[in-house]
């Protein structure tokens, strides 16, 4: 399991460690890991051209102690200081006495300079901020975070990638205002405080306030990438370019990024929520933890890897019979909709439980049949329901989904089940023991206006966790919030991340797929918020499955991987 703590978590323990270590170990632990996975991925380390991105903080004092490891190590080592009056002092005599370069912010002709360098790098390493950033980058940063991504060079984020909110995830939107280029002080300039920022381009071509991607990052040849070491995690992908259609990224003539866009991240003593979750998880890249002997309270969020869904997955017994293993109430499908209830049910038939029981219209009811004749169809008893995939939202629908809170079992609630919940409120979900419910982002939208609480699908997807938190404590249920990253939270405070996934996910029909997996494992007898942490794992690794070699899927084919997608989780 990989665990996350806040930024609050980890200063708290960074400073107990701190008061019985002797100055600096800290840092140095986590520079001496940075250096190794650095000389790692640069293979041959004599000779290599690395270039340090370096803020006002601790997180450029690390990228500066790990630039010194490699020049004892034989590594041509430039040295971009943002913010040259406040560069971390010891550290930077450290890189200056082992032979590194250290080129100001505030230097003539920087920007060239350091684009230059930048552009010809083989390893940038992004000591902008860590822990202590606030808001997207500010110039030069920025403009400096989108030369690297247009380099040949692996980009390895200092503890995170500068730009992302080490807490959510979220990556800032540019401060408005078109003139949004270097000034040539850095971040020492008067112009530097977070917000809207006006400076004079220095050595910055073509910047002219219009929108556009910036250009795909060529692969490092004759640099180990980042792809083959799989082995750091089980999430993220190696040299990535700004995604289709990423909003929060680029601007000028791609310019000027608000959060540097990593290859790998080391981060040090423990993961940081916005590691696990999306954009700030696509922004990491491949994530490796470094161990700095911190010791933290409990998580804020947790990501399941294949031992804790293996462990809590069901196994039937020895004498177990179907009804035994546990039954589920398929309350989906109408007329107009009869496809979610085929697909709902085809997932649940190989969720776990030894029976799935479709309840609804007739002529749905024969559709699943003639798919599936393992089902039962008709009233009958159950040990949990899944309600709403297809449910319609008329008459007949309210009427289902009333009996359905009312029969004294778990219930998932999808879909035009969860339209329904928000119109009824809260109150609705007080006679179900253990609800579990599974929005999409608009979903959550409605549900939260069911609260009373207005915000959009754009706020809900910047604000993934927190609004999970929100609706699992406002409907005193589980909330499993799909998405990008999918997170689960329950209404006493847990809190996970889902690491699997695929964007070949985003086909319709495959949330129908989610509700069946986890409607099954329900019914078998799992807690609310074990059923989604493992429904969405398998759902996120059958999706992998069913999409592999990039060719896309159909939701049923995510169903039929599902068995494989169990089989490679009890594998490990
Ligand atoms: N505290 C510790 O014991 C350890 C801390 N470590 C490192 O220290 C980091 C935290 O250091 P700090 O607390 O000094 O904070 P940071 O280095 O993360 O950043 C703080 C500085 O960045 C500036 N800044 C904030 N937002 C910015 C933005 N959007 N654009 C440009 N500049 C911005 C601030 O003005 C401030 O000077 C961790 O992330 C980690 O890398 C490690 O050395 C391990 C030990
Ligand atoms: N970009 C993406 N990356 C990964 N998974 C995604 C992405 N977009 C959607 N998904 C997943 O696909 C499923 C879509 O579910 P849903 O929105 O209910 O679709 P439908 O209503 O068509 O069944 C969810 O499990 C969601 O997490
Ligand atoms: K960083």
């Amino acid at each position: 399991m990989r665990e996350a703590h806040s930024v609050e978590q980890v200063r708290a323990a960074e400073a107990a460690l701190m008061a019985v270590l002797p100055g600096g170990a800290l840092m140095q632990r986590a520079a001496a890991g940075l250096a190794a996975t650095c000389a790692g991925l640069l293979g041959r380390v004599p000779g290599s051209r690395v270039v340090l991105l370096v803020g006002s903080g601790d997180n450029g004092g690390d990228a500066l102690f790990a630039g010194e490891r490699l020049a004892r190590r034989g590594s041509r080592v430039d040295a971009l200081l943002l913010a040259p009056k406040r560069a971390h002092t010891a550290g930077l005599a450290a890189l200056r006495a082992a032979g590194g370069r250290i080129h100001p912010a505030d230097a003539p002709g920087f920007l060239a300079d350091a684009q230059a360098l930048v552009g010809g790098a083989d390893l940038v390493l992004d000591g902008i901020v860590g822990i202590g950033g606030r808001g997207a980058l500010r110039p030069p940063a920025d403009v400096l975070a989108a030369a690297a991504a247009r380099s040949r060079a692996l980009v390895v984020a200092v503890d995170l990638p500068s730009g992302i909110d080490a807490d959510t995830g979220a990556v800032a939107a540019p401060p408005p205002g078109p003139d949004r280029a270097a000034g040539p002080a850095g971040l020492d300039a008067p112009g530097a405080a977070p917000g809207p920022v006006a400076g004079a381009a220095e050595a910055v071509e073509g910047v002219g306030g219009a929108w556009h991607e910036a250009p795909p990052r060529p692969a490092g040849p004759g640099l180990p990438g980042a792809a083959a070491r799989g082995d750091l995690t089980a999430h993220g992908t190696a040299a990535q370019a700004p995604a289709e259609g990423d909003a929060h990224a680029v601007f000028g003539t791609g310019m000027a990024l608000t959060a540097v866009r990593a290859d790998v991240t080391v981060t040090f003593g423990t993961y940081k929520p916005g590691l696990l979750v999306d954009p700030g998880a696509e922004y990491a890249g491949v994530v490796e933890l470094v161990g700095i002997g911190l010791t933290p309270p409990a998580p804020v969020l947790r990501a399941a890897q294949h031992a804790d869904v293996a462990r809590l997955l069901p196994v039937p017994a020895r004498e177990s019979d179907k009804y035994a293993r546990g039954v589920l109430g398929l309350v989906a499908g109408s007329e107009r909709y009869p496809g979610a209830a085929v697909l709902a049910t085809g997932a649940a038939l190989r969720g776990g439980a030894g029976a799935v029981r479709y309840v609804g219209p007739r002529p749905v009811g024969d559709a699943v049949l003639a798919a599936h004749p393992e089902v039962l169809v008709g009233d009958g008893r159950v040990q949990a329901y899944a309600v709403g995939a297809g449910l319609d939202t008329g008459s007949e629908a309210r009427a289902r989904l009333a009996t359905v809170l009312d029969a004294g079992v778990p219930v998932l609630v999808d879909a035009d089940g969860l339209t329904l919940l928000a119109e009824l409120g809260k109150s609705a979900l007080a006679r179900v023991p253990g609800a579990l419910l599974t929005p999409h982002a608009g979903e959550a939208v409605r549900l939260l206006a069911g609260l009373g609480l207005a915000t959009t699908r754009a706020d809900v997807e910047a604000e993934r966790l927190a609004t999970a938190a929100e609706l699992a404590a406002g409907y005193g249920a589980t909330v499993l919030l799909k998405g990008s990253t999918t997170v689960i939270a329950d209404p006493y405070g847990e809190t996970w991340a889902n690491p699997t996934g695929t964007p070949y996910l985003a086909t319709a029909g495959s949330g129908d797929v989610l509700t069946g997996l986890a409607g099954a494992l329900l019914a078998t007898g799992l807690r609310p918020v074990d059923a989604a942490v493992c429904a969405a794992y398998l759902h996120g690794l059958a999706g992998r499955l069913a999409s592999a070699d990039g060719v896309p899927c159909a939701a049923s084919d995510v169903a039929a991987a599902a068995p494989r997608a169990w089989a490679e989780v009890r594998r490990a």
